[in-house]
């Protein structure tokens, strides 16, 4: 039995009031879903509850709202996207909290399905404002978490509202963090961990302990070039976060203790504009142009994170090497995503990785079934392998 409340125990929903933190924070481009994983994932649960008779309000954030509503953020477009792979109806309503989504509540039969608005929308929801968590429980009777990809974050909708009402995780919760158990609870050595992606900020620090966990940290995409600037390599104008870089050569320092080997990109395909169609070239990780970007490690890096990946009995993999979404600059996840999967297929590796882009990167590969396991997770799966309590795991605890 897990050591949390699951939907086994949940007992009678009809016509209650089930507030279902989902995470929607999918890939778009140009107004559409080009990555459906998350809204698949949690489809199971949805589909329980309302098959059950409950009233399922979807609960969820999209991107990082600065400064209250944002319209190229509202979650509208995902509710025809959920729409769309529930083959049932889902309500939208403008607000997530007041007079807006009481009255969509209020409106509901059993069974129904409404999506609230951008939980981001209003500042209490990151800073776990009482009120705010508060407002939210107004609209339910119930709490069930299924976004274990959120699961890292102690938010009012994640974290607070279990406080208010009885909480529980859905099945997708529940099934990502069996899964996890089971392919890395006690991961066959070497274990290498690769990270990439663009939320540098947000998933640096985790590193710290990461070090401790594996044997080899492969860093591509933006978050390599963080660490190049660190040790005095001229990354142009990539993406980089230049304050970031005493916290980057604590993580190397870290890492040496630990006997953790730290490979970071000996080459880069750069471009002056990240853009389809920009001219690009591949040059020696010391000679990138002072007027442009790394958009990709280039294929000697692929040559040396393949060799690593080849070493390894376990790969735990977040992040994309590089802007993946625009050719040619897919090319090295793909390969190494590809080679991973190849090895996988043969038996010689357990591969799991996880993200939004990164399981919208696998897929672009073609090899996301090859993968042991694939995480709709980015940073809270790296959290939980780094032995860290999720807060919206950790509060629907039996
Ligand atoms: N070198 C790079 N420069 C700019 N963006 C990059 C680079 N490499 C990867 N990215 C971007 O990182 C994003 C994914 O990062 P992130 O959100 O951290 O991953 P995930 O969603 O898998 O957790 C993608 O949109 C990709 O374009
Ligand atoms: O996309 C997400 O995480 P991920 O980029 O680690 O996969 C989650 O929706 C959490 O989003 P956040 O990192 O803005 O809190």
């Amino acid at each position: 039995m897990p050591d949390f409340r699951t939907l086994d125990d949940i007992g009678d929903v009809t016509d209650k009031r089930v507030l279902l933190r989902v995470d929607l924070n999918v890939p778009m481009k140009d107004g559409a879903v080009t990555d459906a994983t998350r809204i698949e994932r949690v489809a199971p649960t949805i589909a329980e509850l309302s098959d059950k008779g409950a009233k399922v309000i979807l609960l969820a954030h999209f991107g990082r709202p600065k400064d209250g509503p944002d319209p190229a953020l509202s979650l509208a477009p995902i509710a025809a996207a959920t729409e769309a792979v529930l083959d049932r109806r889902v309500h939208f309503a403008a607000d997530c909290v007041g007079k807006v989504a009481t009255d969509a509540v209020a409106a509901m039969a059993g069974g129904d399905v409404l999506l609230l608005e951008n939980t981001r929308f209003h500042k209490g929801e990151e800073k776990n404002e009482p009120d705010f968590a508060k407002a939210l429980a107004a609209n339910g009777d119930i709490f069930v978490n299924d976004a274990f990809s959120a699961a890292h974050r102690a938010h009012a909708s994640t974290e607070g509202l279990a406080h208010l009402m009885p909480a529980y995780a859905g099945r997708t919760m529940q099934a990502e963090l069996e899964a996890l158990e089971k392919g890395l609870g006690n991961p066959r050595r070497p274990v290498v961990a690769i990270v990439g992606g663009a939320k540098v900020s947000s998933k640096i620090d985790l590193l710290m302990n990461l070090v401790k966990k594996v044997d080899a940290l492969v860093i591509g995409g933006g978050m390599a070039n963080t660490f190049l600037a660190a040790r005095g390599t001229d990354v142009g104008k990539s993406l980089c976060e230049h304050d970031l870089a005493a916290t980057a050569k604590q993580i190397m320092i870290e890492a040496a203790t630990a006997g953790c080997a730290v490979i970071l990109p000996v080459d880069g395909v750069v471009a002056r504009a990240f853009k389809a169609g920009a001219a690009s070239e591949t040059v020696a990780i010391d000679a990138v142009p002072a007027d442009a970007m790394i958009l990709d490690v280039g294929p000697r890096t692929v040559e040396t994170v393949n060799a690593w990946i080849d070493r390894a009995a376990t790969v735990v993999w977040n992040g994309p090497l590089g802007a993946f979404e625009i050719e040619p600059f897919d090319a090295a996840t793909v390969a190494a995503a590809k080679f991973a999967a190849a090895q996988t297929r043969e038996g010689r590796l357990v591969s799991v990785a996880g993200g939004g882009d990164t399981v919208a990167a696998l897929h672009l590969a073609g090899v996301a079934d090859d993968f042991t396991y694939v995480s709709t997770a980015g940073g809270a799966f790296l959290e939980w392998m780094e032995g860290k309590p999720l807060p919206g795991v950790d509060v629907l605890k039996r």
